[in-house]
């Protein structure tokens, strides 16, 4: 009797110990991700999530809300810096999502091995002045680098690039994708929630309605006159003055330098971006799930137009 307490205890001690260290090897990881599910006993299953680029301004409060979420089981935190601090903390959280940092690039493969969502705010952000293409040089060689890694560890997760420029990042993404033989357009998504999520408060201020009970799809790009509110297609259905029309637009459109100003050199949208991509990351993963009626907007490869990448209405 005393025996089998003893073994259950030390299973229990090997269980908690092995969520608590580092992964030492790729092949180590694979075992763990096949043989132990990561759960804590009672919890459900669910899916696997990385977060690349965990340690930003973006990545720290995603991840936080990625671990809050109860449709993910596993939760892999990969960045260049400061993962042991974040996953550490992160850990911490008494909700369902077992949480494993990642750190540098030889990590990188263990961090994605077996991942069914990764989404990836790696890279920098404006300061005041710039644009978004003033952050395609270093941003396109750290997506690129990213989706080498995806395309060889998990070539069936869906991606989730919110690292600007989006309206090049995807473009790049997918090239990448192409020349692994694994690219598939309805699994590569840019991140243009953020528009949306703008267009839904600006629109409610305007309406005097909560802006939670408000919809405005944004297609387009994401990038100041790319991104084009569908005010004409507001729920629930309404009309603007042209005055109205108008200030929204542009304010919509210039969403991320107002931020960025505002932030004055300290970087731009972090925590509304973070809300923004842990709503479309849930999609995601309801639509894995098998859930129908599922509509969000997102920069993918147009089917429709001359233009290669377009910001569209998702079903
Ligand atoms: N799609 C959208 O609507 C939005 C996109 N963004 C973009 O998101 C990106 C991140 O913004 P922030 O989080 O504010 O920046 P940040 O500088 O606070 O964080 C970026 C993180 O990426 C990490 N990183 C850099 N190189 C990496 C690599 N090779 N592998 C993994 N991680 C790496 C950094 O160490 C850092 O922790 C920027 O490009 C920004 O423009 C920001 C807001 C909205
Ligand atoms: O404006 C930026 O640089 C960040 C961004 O994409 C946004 O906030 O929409």
């Amino acid at each position: 009797m005393e025996q089998g307490a003893d073994s259950a205890a030390a299973r229990r001690m090997a269980r908690v110990a092995s969520h608590l260290r580092p992964p030492t090897s790729q092949e180590e990881e694979v075992a763990i991700l096949k043989g132990s599910n990561c759960r804590a006993k009672g919890a459900a299953p669910g899916f696997k999530v990385a977060v690349l680029g965990a340690s930003g301004g973006i990545g720290q409060p995603l991840s936080l809300l990625m671990k809050m979420n109860p449709l993910v089981s596993v939760l892999h935190l990969y960045d260049v810096v400061n993962t042991p601090g974040v996953t550490a903390d992160i850990s911490h959280m008494n909700t369902g999502a077992v949480v494993r940092g990642f750190l540098g690039q030889p990590q990188l493969e263990s961090a994605l091995t077996g991942m069914d969502l990764v989404i990836i705010p790696a890279g920098i952000p404006r300061k005041p002045g710039m644009t978004r293409d003033d952050l395609f040089n270093i941003n396109a060689g750290i997506v690129r680098t990213l989706c080498g890694g995806i395309a060889k560890c998990c070539p069936n997760a869906i991606v989730n690039v919110i690292s600007n420029p989006v309206n090049s990042t995807v473009p790049i993404a997918a090239e990448v994708f192409k020349k692994a033989g694994t690219y598939d357009p309805k699994r590569l998504l840019g991140v243009t929630t953020l528009d949306v999520v703008r267009a839904n408060t600006f629109v409610g201020e305007v309406l005097g309605l909560d802006p939670r009970d408000v919809n405005v799809p944004v297609v387009g790009g994401h990038a100041g006159v790319t991104i084009l509110p569908l005010l004409s297609q507001v729920n629930p259905p309404c009309s603007f003055t042209s005055e109205e029309i108008s200030y929204l637009t542009s304010r919509i459109q210039n969403g991320g330098t107002e931020v960025v100003e505002a932030k004055a050199g300290a970087g731009s949208a972090t925590l509304s971006m973070a809300y923004a991509a842990a709503r479309f990351a849930d999609a995601c993963l309801r639509g894995l799930r098998g859930d129908a009626g599922i509509v969000e907007c997102s920069y993918i490869a147009s089917q429709v137009t001359p233009i290669l990448f377009l910001q569209v209405i998702v079903p």
